[in-house]
């Protein structure tokens, strides 16, 4: 499965621009704020619905219009499929296939299954545990669409139950009938998510850590732990024990809604703070190379792959590294964006792989 053809209209700074790929690489080049990185969000929100970078979907539009729309043509692997996904100012963003819409942004999901590795990413280590929990809702999701209604039904309880908390605190009146079944509800949904995120980690750990291991020369033990208050007890216990407090703090204080991943290096030391930029930098890519083989695994085909201004950030072992994947054919299509067209036209002539520039410049393109 690989993107033949993309248009973004009113996207961003594109006002329209039409694209034919190749499967293999396909790289826009320029300057600083061209335009590059709006292509690869582009493509993921064919993918995946959504932006990679911004979650609201008006700032997409480009500035004094009142539209967007991105479609694009994927082609190999099941029949040519076109996905348009549009919007119109203070309306629903709309998604289609070959024309007809999507019953629920769920059942697209996966379908073409892709992974971004970009600079962005840092905020997986650095922020915190929302961002991690997105790391690993997002590779399943791709993978089980199930997995996300119940996140949305997770979410949706979790909303309710703290929403009559409050309302006890307010009122002082305690329908401890209609609490009891809000907790239920919400230690039934939550279950099937910590065993699905359980599963999850034992199948992507080993994945991991060969990952890392292939991409760093040295011989440092790093650690990535699933982390979860359901750990040590079942989620009804854990809503009950907490009662009082999140009676008292107007909110369910404890759940899979406080999952973490850990990241560890130097024996269990904090990854964040005691992690050299390098060694942090390798940490996320293997993340990302996991996520690509999981997906792939699971999915029966290569993902595609977009990779955002790596090659200025990555130095010379690790980008050596990264194209003997790419030369080991580890990969199917990649996108990717770089200031420097001759740096991106040699990284690839050496491994002989075929390539298409596009030059980018302040949302025009040229091939
Ligand atoms: N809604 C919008 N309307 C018009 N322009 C926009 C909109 N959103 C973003 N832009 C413009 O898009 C440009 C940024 O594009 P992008 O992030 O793709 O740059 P880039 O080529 O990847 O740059 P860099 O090399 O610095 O990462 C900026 O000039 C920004 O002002």
């Amino acid at each position: 499965m690989w993107l033949k053809q993309l248009t973004v209209l009113n996207f961003k700074n594109y006002t329209e621009s039409s694209l034919e790929f190749l499967p293999q690489v396909n790289a826009f080049a320029g300057a600083n704020g061209a335009g590059k990185t709006n292509l690869l969000d582009a493509i993921h929100y064919l993918a995946l619905c959504k932006s990679y970078f911004n979650p609201i979907d008006s700032q997409h539009i480009k500035r004094g219009f009142d539209w967007f729309m991105v479609q694009g043509e994927f082609v190999g692997g099941h029949a040519p499929d076109v996905i348009s996904c549009s919007l119109k100012k203070n309306q629903k963003k709309q998604f289609k296939k070959n024309k007809k819409d999507y019953q629920r942004l769920a059942d697209h999901i996966g379908q073409f299954p892709l992974v971004m590795i970009s600079p962005n990413d840092a905020s997986i280590v650095t922020e915190g545990s929302e961002e991690r929990r997105k790391f690993m809702d997002n590779v399943i999701s791709q993978t089980d669409n199930h997995y996300l209604d119940i996140l949305i039904h997770y979410n949706k309880i979790l909303l309710q139950r703290n929403t009559l908390l409050k309302q006890i605190r307010e009122t002082g009146i305690f329908d401890i009938g209609l609490l009891d079944i809000l907790t239920m509800q919400l230690a039934d949904v939550g279950e099937r998510i910590f065993t699905r995120r359980k599963q999850f980690m034992e199948e992507f750990l080993p994945e991991f850590s060969r990952y890392y291991a292939f991409l760093t020369d040295e011989a440092e033990e790093v650690g990535l732990v699933y982390d979860s208050p359901l750990m040590l007890n079942s989620f009804e216990e854990l809503l009950r024990i907490n009662l009082e407090k999140d009676r008292a703090l107007e909110r369910t204080s404890q759940g899979i809604h406080r999952d973490d991943l850990v990241f560890t290096i130097h024996e269990g030391m904090p990854l964040k703070k005691f992690g050299s930029q390098g060694q942090q930098k390798s940490f996320l890519i293997a993340l990302k190379l996991a996520q690509y083989r999981f997906l792939k695994v699971k999915k029966k085909e290569k993902p595609l792959l977009l990779l955002d201004d790596i090659f200025d950030k990555l130095d010379e072992y690790r980008t050596r590294k990264l194209m003997q994947l790419v030369s080991e054919d580890e990969f199917g299509q990649i996108f990717l964006t770089d200031t420097d067209a001759a740096r991106i036209k040699y990284i690839f002539e050496e491994i002989a792989q075929p390539i298409r520039i596009f030059e980018v410049n302040g949302g025009t393109v040229d091939v």
